[in-house]
This record gives structure tokens, sequence and C-alpha cells, in this order.
């Protein structure tokens, strides 16, 4: 099992090289796929064999150190015919294009629009390649350090900002939190942004735990506050990030959780054993008021949480802040393909054994099956805007932002 999204070996700044984890082939088979050029970089994100608005961002700014890497190698110059070499200034012009066609990939998350934003700054100051070059490089490794340690603080944040809530509500038992698609390790440079703030719930509760077991049986226990000893993901048809991504994160993690279907959200609630006390959900595009747009499915998840009681948390670092667009009404919505809404894309299972069926090579077989006639028109949207006024707090690196008296939230110390 690796949770591993991007494989950047940055060891020499001459001779770097990425790889992808193929998320397609996830639960049952681990592979990556090597990135060079803005093509395989665009491929990746539209196929989605990587995906997650932080991801994106990170996978698209390491096609283009590969491929600026390319201009520097001889031999790749002399055979390609879609860069004029004789100069830098040539070169700046080919890759803008460039970087407008990965723009195209997805798009929807913004913070892939915000790195290629940085690096065509980065572009407009170099005078030489080799000065793009190590400048860009400079760049991306702060992309992806920054990532991960602002994914850290967010689920602390976001942990710490709950548990304090429940404590000034006197409620001191455990609890559950619902999650939908994937925000983890597999949508980041790793920990992730909801469900890292659900790791960082976890590494609490397990240390309650443990300290309960570990205290003298003898000695009354000072019992602690509340704990999240659940997780109910939802599978998030019809990409599946839930059922196949967050499930596998969180197996991995050996983090208790239970997987149901995205249908079922209101009955599991309403039936539950363990009170259901928030849900943490990611961000694809966070607007100026708050409203925000995240894996289709989200708007009905924070409606639900609305009609129980239920906090309802967005979890999204600086980077997926969109401040130039006022309202939800604003975000272009990606609509995704009808055959992937059609077709079950997964792998091959043997009925007799529930083991994934090998293929030739020894790996498990992909597969795909129907599940509409072909004849029927479907809609696809990948994502969905939810109001601002459905959200309880946006929680980020820099801290959990809440709505003032009349409904608002003030953003702006977000704003780059
Ligand atoms: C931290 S990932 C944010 C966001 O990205 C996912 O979308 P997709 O899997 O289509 O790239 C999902 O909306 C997550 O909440």
């Amino acid at each position: 099992m690796s949770l591993e999204a991007i494989l950047f070996d940055r060891s020499d700044l001459q001779n770097v090289s990425v790889k992808v984890l193929d998320q397609l082939l996830l639960p049952y088979t681990t592979a990556y796929v090597p990135i060079n050029t803005i093509d395989d970089g665009y491929r990746v994100i539209k196929l989605m064999q990587v995906r997650g608005a932080p991801a994106i961002a990170i996978v698209g700014s390491l096609s283009v150190l590969s491929e600026a890497q390319l201009l520097g190698n001889e031999n790749f110059t002399q055979t390609q015919t879609f860069y004029d070499t004789s100069d830098f200034d040539r070169i700046r012009s080919t890759l803008k294009q460039r970087l407008a066609f990965l723009l195209d990939s997805r798009p929807t998350a913004v913070n892939l629009s915000n790195a290629l934003s940085e690096i065509e700054k980065i572009l407009k100051n170099s005078d030489t390649l080799e000065s793009f070059r190590r400048q860009l490089y400079e760049f991306v490794c702060q992309l992806i350090d920054d990532d991960l340690s602002n994914n850290v603080k967010m689920g602390n944040n976001g942990a710490e900002f709950l548990l304090k809530q429940l404590k000034s509500e006197s409620f001191d038992q455990d609890f559950a939190v619902l999650t939908i698609c994937n925000t983890g390790s597999l949508a980041t440079s790793g920990y992730g942004t909801a469900l890292g703030v659900i790791r960082s719930l976890w590494k609490d509760a397990s240390a309650q735990l443990s300290q309960e077991q570990n205290s003298d049986k003898k000695r009354k226990v000072d019992r602690g506050g509340a704990k999240m000893t659940h997780v109910f993901p939802l599978e998030t048809r019809p990409y599946n990030q839930g059922s196949r991504l967050t499930a596998y994160e969180l197996v991995h993690d050996n983090i208790p959780a239970t997987l149901i279907p995205d249908s079922s959200i209101t009955y599991r609630i309403a039936t539950s054993d363990i009170p259901i006390k928030a849900a943490f959900v990611g961000a694809d595009r966070i607007v100026r008021n708050g409203d925000t747009a995240n894996k289709i499915g989200t708007y009905q998840l924070a409606l639900i949480c609305k009609q129980f009681g239920i906090k309802f948390f967005v979890t999204a670092p600086k980077t997926t802040i969109d401040s130039v667009t006022e309202t939800g009404a604003g975000i272009v919505v990606e609509e995704r393909k009808a055959d992937e809404f059609k077709h079950v894309a997964g792998t091959v299972i043997d009925g007799a054994t529930g083991e994934p069926q090998l293929s030739g090579d020894g790996k498990p077989m992909a597969g795909k099956v129907g599940v509409a006639p072909v004849g029927v028109s479907v809609w696809n949207p990948a994502f969905d805007v939810t109001p601002h006024e459905l959200i309880d707090g946006i929680v980020t690196e820099v801290g959990v932002y809440t709505k003032d008296a009349e409904g608002n939230f003030d953003l702006t110390d977000l704003f780059e």
C-alpha cells in the first residue's frame, strides 16, 4: 500500500525525476506513471490518474519543471519541433502557451491556476532558461513542503476547534464524523486537508484511549474529553474517491471507519448508535464570500447536516482560495464525460474468492462494467457549490474562520 501520490526526486536540480501514483488502479494496484512533459502532466490530471486540488497544482507545476529540464537537453531540442530554442524569448513565448494548455486540464480547482500564475511570474522575470529552471525548482519544492506542513497545521487547527466546541457544549462522549470524496495524502503532498483533520482527531483519541487503558485501575480515571472513534466516508459516486481512496487511506492508518453509500447519509445519521458530531469536507475553490466548490454531493451533505444540527466544516489551505471571484455563481463547474458515469471502472474480482483476477502479467486486472443504457443521456458534474450559509467553519493552516452575527465570512487575510 502506498499513500505517496507524487514521487519527486529533487536530489539533483539538473536531473529531477517525477512519477505519480495511478489512482485509477487503486485500491488493488500500486503503479506509478512517469511525468516528463507538460503533455504528461495534462494527461494524468485530465484522466484523473492524479486528482485532488493541491496534488493537481503540484503535478502540473512538476510537469513544467520536467519539460524545462528537457529543453536543456541537446537530444530533445534537436528532435522536437514545438519549441524554437534559438533564444529564451521564443522559449518563453511557447511556454506561456503551454501553461494555458495545462490550466485547461481541470478548470474548477483553483490551486492549479494559482500555481501557474506564480510560474508565469517566474517566467516573466527570468532572462535565461537556466535561471527559469532554478527559480521554478525552488518554487515547486516550496509548494510541496508548504503543502505538507500546512496540512498538519490545518489538521490540528480543525481538530482543536471541534474538540473545544464540544467541550463548551459539555459533550464528552465518543463521536463519529462524516467526510466525502478523498482529501487525504492521495489528494495532496501528504496528511491531507479534511482527512488531515480526521487524522489529528484520531491522534487525539488514540492518546486518550491509551491513557485510559494504561491508567491505574484503582485511581479514578479522569475521563478525558470527547473522542472521535469512528469515521463514515461516503463512497462518492461516480468516480468513487471515497470507496477507492479514502477507505484505502483509513484502512492504511488503522482508523475505524464504515464506508457508506452516498444515498444513505440521512438514514445513517438518523440511526447511528454513535453520535455524529461533524462533517469535514475539502474544497476545490473557495470564493470571497465563502461559497465553496467541492465534489458533487457536498451541497446535499451540507443541507442534511444543517437539518440534523451537525457542524459542517470546509477544510482547505490558502492555495485553494479564489480571491477574485465574489460568489459561488462565478465558479465554472467541470462536467465529466458521460461514460465516467455510465461505466464503473475498477479491478475485476473473482466472484468465488472475492480476490482480484490477475491478468497474464500477474497483476490485478482492470476493467469496466456498464450500468446504464448506451442511449440514455446523463448529467455528470464533477463538483457542486455549497453556499456559505451552510458552512459552519472554514479550516485553514492560519486558523478556523467562522461567520459574524450577520452570517458573513471575512476571509480577507487569506487573500494573498
Ligand atoms: C484536498 S482535495 C480537494 C478536492 O479535490 C477533489 O476533487 P477530485 O477528486 O475530482 O480532484 C475533491 O473535490 C476534494 O474535496
